[in-house]
């Protein structure tokens, strides 16, 4: 990759390779598309003078297509290179602390699918402890549902505790009141950008015609809300109230160096229109911290169906895709014990509770805790490609019934 005039930390994320846009607002400014390099970030409306980035959206661009986005990525790349721009593209660069950032696109639907084999045995071990973990369908279909784009949050938005009816196993009948089993969901969020046809599939090959990036997702889940309310149509409020999303958005032509082979789907073979000739699984290495404490690392490479495979999934019917589209993973999860998405999972339905450093112990997650995930995935020559954070703080519950717990 090219050298840059401009000093990039060698630890920093966001080097050459990455060059993850986001929108952002300077002091007194408004907000408006930069892309992020070392510890700055580029106003591309001033550097390029194109009135499509003096938006508080990516979406314009994003409709834009494959063709645009490689193109202004290589416009970047040759501003950032080119000692000659140096002086003229300095004045567009605003320092990372100086700067808010802002939910990077408009949500138009939103996705979450199930597809870490390990998140989906967990669960189904908690919550079906008669059946076969997995369901039927598991391996046949990259299993999701539709959830609600319109609470889709920027990272650093406070989290109110839901409230809602919950009844657990003991108890006759439900009560209403805040969740008991406030919970987490550690994904991958894939977006949209160049819209599809009605009553075209998607094949798995077209993905990088359509996505146009990865961002980190966090899908709180109130548990006890959920196990009561979503038989037999599926998550409802339990998983509405909020999902936050990193502000950073990494291309995929910064993720070139993170593809790797899915984990082998022999039994069964998936039907024809979910086969990939090079799988978009990747190489991302999550991390999730609880109050300043990492208490996780799950590996997304070990997600069983890959976003293609997502992507054609969602497709299948003829449904269209369009700009802003978000479509999460599910919860990532991987073998280990350390490496679990969430705190269902890590305290095992609430039986094996985590004890922080300071000796404090944790199922659910109380009022006042923040949780922040990282990620980063291997880029060409040895760098590393950063996602940034999606963080959030849970604030009590509000309302009457908020009261009677
Ligand atoms: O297996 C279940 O009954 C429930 C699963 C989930 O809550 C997970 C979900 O929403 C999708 C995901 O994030 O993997
Ligand atoms: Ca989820
Ligand atoms: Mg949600």
């Amino acid at each position: 990759m090219s050298e840059t005039w401009l000093p990039v930390p060698r630890e920093s994320g966001f080097g050459m390779e990455n060059l993850p846009y986001g929108v952002f607002s300077p002091e007194g400014g408004d907000a408006r598309v930069g892309v992020a390099v070392g510890e700055q970030v580029l106003d591309l409306a001033a550097v390029l003078g194109d009135a499509e980035f003096a938006r508080p959206s990516l979406n314009a661009f994003l409709a834009g297509g494959r063709l645009r986005w490689d193109a202004v990525r290589t416009s970047v790349t040759g501003l950032l290179t080119d000692p000659g721009r140096r002086d003229a593209v300095e004045r567009c660069l605003h320092p990372l602390g100086a700067v808010t950032m802002h939910l990077p696109f408009e949500v138009a639907d939103y996705v979450d699918f199930y597809a870490s084999e390990q998140h989906a045995t967990n669960l189904g071990r908690m919550f079906r402890p008669d059946s076969a973990a997995l369901l039927p369908n598991w391996k046949h279909l990259p299993v999701g549902y539709h959830g609600r784009a319109g609470t889709v949050v920027a990272s650093g938005t406070p989290v109110v505790r839901p409230c809602g009816q919950r009844k657990a196993p003991a108890e006759q009948v439900p009560t209403f009141g805040p969740s008991r089993r406030l919970d987490i969901e550690c994904e991958v969020g894939f977006v949209v950008g160049s819209g599809s046809t009605l009553g075209e599939p998607v094949p798995t090959g077209d993905f990088a015609e359509h996505v146009f990036g990865v961002c980190l997702v966090n899908d709180w889940s109130a548990r006890d809300i959920q196990a009561w309310e979503y038989v037999p149509l599926g998550p409802f409020l339990g998983k509405s109230f909020a999902t936050s999303v990193s502000p950073w958005v990494v291309p995929l032509a910064a993720l070139e160096h993170a593809r790797v082979p899915t984990p082998a789907q022999e039994d069964p073979r998936p039907l024809p229109y979910l086969r990939e000739d090079r799988s978009w699984a990747l190489d991302l290495r999550l991390e999730i911290e609880l109050n300043g404490e990492i208490v996780s690392r799950p590996p997304y490479a070990a997600m069983y169906w890959s976003p293609a495979q997502m992507l054609a999934h969602l497709t299948a019917n003829g449904a269209s895709v369009r700009t802003g589209d978000l479509f999460a993973s599910g919860t990532v999860s991987g073998d280990e014990p350390g490496q679990r998405g969430s705190l269902i999972e890590m305290s095992w339905g609430g039986a094996e509770p985590l004890t922080m450093a300071n000796g404090v112990t944790r199922t659910f997650l109380e009022d006042g805790d923040t949780v922040t995930i990282r990620a980063w995935a291997p880029g060409a020559g040895g760098a590393r490609i950063g996602f940034g954070e999606v963080t959030g703080t849970v604030e009590p519950a509000r309302g009457a019934s908020a009261e009677h717990g």
